[in-house]
């Protein structure tokens, strides 16, 4: 199965996501593992599907994605110094960057309190830039007392979501915030995240800089390919077990 371009059948947490979605990737082709099983080292590309219509979309799209791409890596660069190492400490693991771009569409629906427009769930990659529309749907999981908060729309904003990856790279100086998306049974909603997602070969590990006798890494090294195969496999597929997350790599 190529899940590039639309799909209505995706699972968060083993339940199927009130949305559809056409994913586009950033670079075209982008080099991904074949398959989640460890040792198989086999890669494959995925490659984006245009639809014939609207024609225009495929420009729109490139120039969106460069934009992304030089926004994303200058926020990754202000986060790296603020966690006080080079701007450019993080930017050689974007080489081959396997960063995603997906159209979200979330369909009214007709007993919204029984849905979820995507379960909750954080994004395994490093950075999401998301536009939204002026719906609204989007919340976040505050730590405090464990109360979903609403992300009120901002016109002409982004919403910026740290990442996993950046909360093992920090050794937890950012964390990465849980989130899920509901409905509403007036209007339908649409998003784009841009999933900012580091090469595949790239083994995600704290910081050797971050970390000191005093302050050991909160996590064994894990190889962000494999990690990805196995969430998106998870994504389509019923499992019987909770799907991958960084924790399982905590120390
Ligand atoms: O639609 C949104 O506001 C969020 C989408 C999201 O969390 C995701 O696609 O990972
Ligand atoms: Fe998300």
């Amino acid at each position: 199965m190529n899940p590039q371009g639309y799909n209505d059948i995706e699972l968060t947490k083993n339940v199927r996501d009130w949305k559809e979605v056409f994913d586009l990737a950033v670079n075209n082709p982008t080099v991904i593992p074949a398959s989640h099983e460890p040792d198989d080292k086999e890669v494959r590309e995925l490659v984006n599907r245009w639809p014939a219509y609207p024609p225009e979309l495929r420009e729109a799209f490139e120039e969106y994605a460069t934009e992304l791409e030089r926004l994303s890596h200058k926020l990754l660069g202000l986060i790296s110094l603020s966690l006080g190492v080079p701007e450019n400490r993080l930017s050689g693991f974007f080489n081959d960057h396997i960063s995603l771009i997906r159209l979200n569409h979330y369909p009214p629906c007709p007993i919204p309190h029984l849905a979820l427009g995507i379960g909750r769930h954080k994004d395994g990659g490093a950075l999401t830039v998301l536009a939204q529309d002026d719906v609204g749907g989007l919340e976040v999981k505050r730590k405090t007392d464990g109360e979903w908060v609403r992300v009120k729309p901002t016109p002409d904003a982004y919403i910026v979501n740290v990442g996993d990856i950046v909360q093992v790279w920090s050794n937890e100086k950012y964390e990465s915030v849980e989130h899920r998306v509901t409905v509403n049974s007036e209007r339908e909603r649409f998003s784009i995240p841009f999933f900012f997602n580091p090469d595949h070969h790239v083994m995600v590990e704290p910081l050797e800089e971050l970390t000191a006798e005093q302050n050991p890494p909160k996590y064994r090294a894990y190889n962000w390919g494999k990690f990805f195969a196995t969430r998106r496999r998870s994504n389509f597929k019923k499992l019987d077990v909770e799907n991958i997350q960084i924790s399982h790599f905590k120390i």
